[in-house]
């Protein structure tokens, strides 16, 4: 099947314009405290970024607000050079924001092509939408082989592809993928972990926010640690594994060893 090519891989983030900028963005839900409180975080082209920090840090609505989920009560929303600040999910996804949401959310009793193609539902030219479908059944094998089949009769992993490749059915600049691990056992978790990558190196950035924050890092480009409604602290992905500072207190224990 045909694949769209590979774009490079950006060799200093730092000097490119990113796609996705949020910049001293303030959310919260109602009348309750705010959750962000000057959040500020870049994907740079050809990325992953990969969000980590305690249970209820903000992580998730930092996703909910680039998706236009959860309106920002201040700051900024740029995507691709475009300020797109409060606009609603459907502009965001036309803007280039994909979000692949917590949990499973294919439907089981439709096949893998019904669950795909509905990631095209804004796209009406076919040939567009058979292109597309070459892609990302390029991208990810199985969900070629399991085409025809209940979406509901493949295994959590699997069905992760399955969203995956929904996702990207609207070619996005920038998929949100949340937690897109969980429930899942060790092998399945780093398969998802390669087809994220995968995902990046066929052009798409990500913007990934997981529990499972070393692995999670040991997959991403640059890590970013949420504390408090804020990025506490960001740099490239090895050096925060490296850190003992943070792998006592975010990753679980000790620091991995550099060679
Ligand atoms: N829909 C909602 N309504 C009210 N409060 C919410 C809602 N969603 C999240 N919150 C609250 O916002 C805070 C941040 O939640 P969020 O889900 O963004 O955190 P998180 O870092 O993703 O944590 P976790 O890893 O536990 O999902 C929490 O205190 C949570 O209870």
């Amino acid at each position: 099947m045909a694949s769209e090519p590979a774009s490079a891989q950006a060799s200093d983030p730092a000097a490119v314009e990113p796609l996705l900028r949020l910049t001293d963005v303030q959310a919260g839900y109602g009348r309750a405290a705010l959750v962000l409180r000057g959040l500020s975080v870049t994907v740079a082209p050809s990325s992953v970024v990969c969000l980590v920090g305690p249970n209820g840090a903000g992580k998730s609505t930092v996703l909910k607000v680039a998706s236009g989920l959860l309106t920002p009560r201040a700051g900024q929303v740029v995507v691709d050079g475009v300020d797109v600040t409060g606009r609603t999910p459907q502009q965001l996804l036309a803007a280039g924001l994909s979000h692949v949401p917590q949990g499973h959310s294919v439907f089981p009793e439709m096949t893998v092509a019904e669950n795909v193609l509905l990631g095209a539902y804004t796209v009406h030219d076919r040939s567009v939408i058979a292109e597309r479908a070459d892609f990302v059944t390029g991208l990810f094998p199985l969900v070629g082989e399991r085409w025809s089949a209940l979406a509901g009769a493949l295994s959590g992993g699997q069905q992760k592809q399955v969203e995956f490749a929904r996702s990207l059915m609207v070619r996005p600049k920038v998929v949100l993928l949340d937690e897109p691990s969980m429930g899942l056992d060790p092998k399945a978790t780093g398969k998802v972990f390669e087809q994220v990558q995968r995902m990046r190196d066929a052009g798409t950035a990500v913007l990934l926010v997981e529990q499972n924050a070393r692995r999670a890092l040991e997959a991403a480009d640059v890590g970013c640690v949420l504390d408090l409604g804020k990025v506490h602290i960001t740099g490239p992905a090895p050096t925060l594994l490296a850190d003992p500072r943070l792998a006592q207190l975010y990753l679980g224990g000790r620091p991995k060893e550099v060679p």
